[in-house]
């Protein structure tokens, strides 16, 4: 094992009914990292996912994060531990502003509802005025979320797992329905993020890919097909069978 990775996953599998949506799969993130992962429709990129965040058990196969076992852990404790995922739809609190949203997602805030009627500390101005500046939405911080654009949603989403301030920030499928506008800059926040923070990304939309700039992992059968820049990996035959026709 590894102690200087960030998240070592080592030949897990996963079988659902008899068939093997998971077949072998070795993942190896360093601190600081942004990854992203590509795949057809069915190569198990959720799935993966899945084990990260303790959702779905592997059969056989490791996964360490900062050496640490996940597969013992439930899903709240591997979240403790600072892992962070953002599912594919934005799920922000429609009737509340934007402001309150992020208040709600700080870490540390022990009875969400009742903070919103406090009066803000310092620190919690702070916080939620550094997560409004990342994620661009300082203009609409007092709107309802509801009101906002999908794209400012996304980004809304975003910023509240940010306020959890975990270390590796898992994100799924995050410019779907995004304009060409939105989805780069979706690219430019998760750069921005990828200064202080790890993250995993799975997107098909590979004109966000190449905005990313980083490291991309092609998963196809529940195993890792290809690994390393775009450009390396899209000129890979086997890559190139896999997409062909898609
Ligand atoms: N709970 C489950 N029970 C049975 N089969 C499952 C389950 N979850 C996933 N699968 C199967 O495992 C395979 C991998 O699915 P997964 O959702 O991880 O793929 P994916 O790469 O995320 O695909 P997509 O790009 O469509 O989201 C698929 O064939 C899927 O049907």
């Amino acid at each position: 094992m590894t102690d200087d990775l960030l998240l070592d996953m080592r030949d897990v599998s996963v079988t659902f009914d008899g068939f093997r949506a998971i077949n072998n799969l070795s993942l190896a993130l360093r601190p600081g990292e942004m990854r992203a992962i590509v795949g057809p429709n069915g190569a198990g990129k959720t799935t993966m996912m899945d084990i990260i965040t303790g959702k779905t058990r592997p059969d056989t196969g490791t996964v360490r994060f900062q050496g640490r076992d996940l597969t013992r852990l439930d899903e709240p404790a591997i979240a403790r531990l600072g892992i962070g995922r953002k599912f594919q739809k934005p799920t922000v609190f429609e009737a509340l502003s934007v402001t309150e949203n992020l208040l709600l997602s700080l870490k540390g805030v022990r009875a969400p509802f009742a903070v919103l009627m406090a009066r803000r500390s310092a620190g919690e101005r702070e916080r939620i005025d550094r997560l409004l500046h990342l994620t661009r939405l300082e203009a609409v911080a007092d709107q309802p979320a509801g009101g906002m654009s999908h794209g400012q949603k996304q980004w809304l989403e975003i910023g509240m797992l940010m306020g959890q301030e975990p270390e590796l920030l898992l994100v799924d499928e995050p410019v779907a329905g995004m304009t060409d506008a939105e989805t780069m800059a979706t690219a430019d926040l998760l750069r921005e993020i990828n200064r202080t923070r790890s993250v995993v990304v799975v997107e098909h939309d590979m004109d966000f890919v190449r905005a990313l700039g980083v490291d991309v992992t092609v998963l196809h059968e529940g195993s890792v097909l290809a690994e390393g820049t775009l450009d390396a990996v899209s000129a890979d035959p086997r890559v190139i069978e896999v997409y062909l026709g898609r």
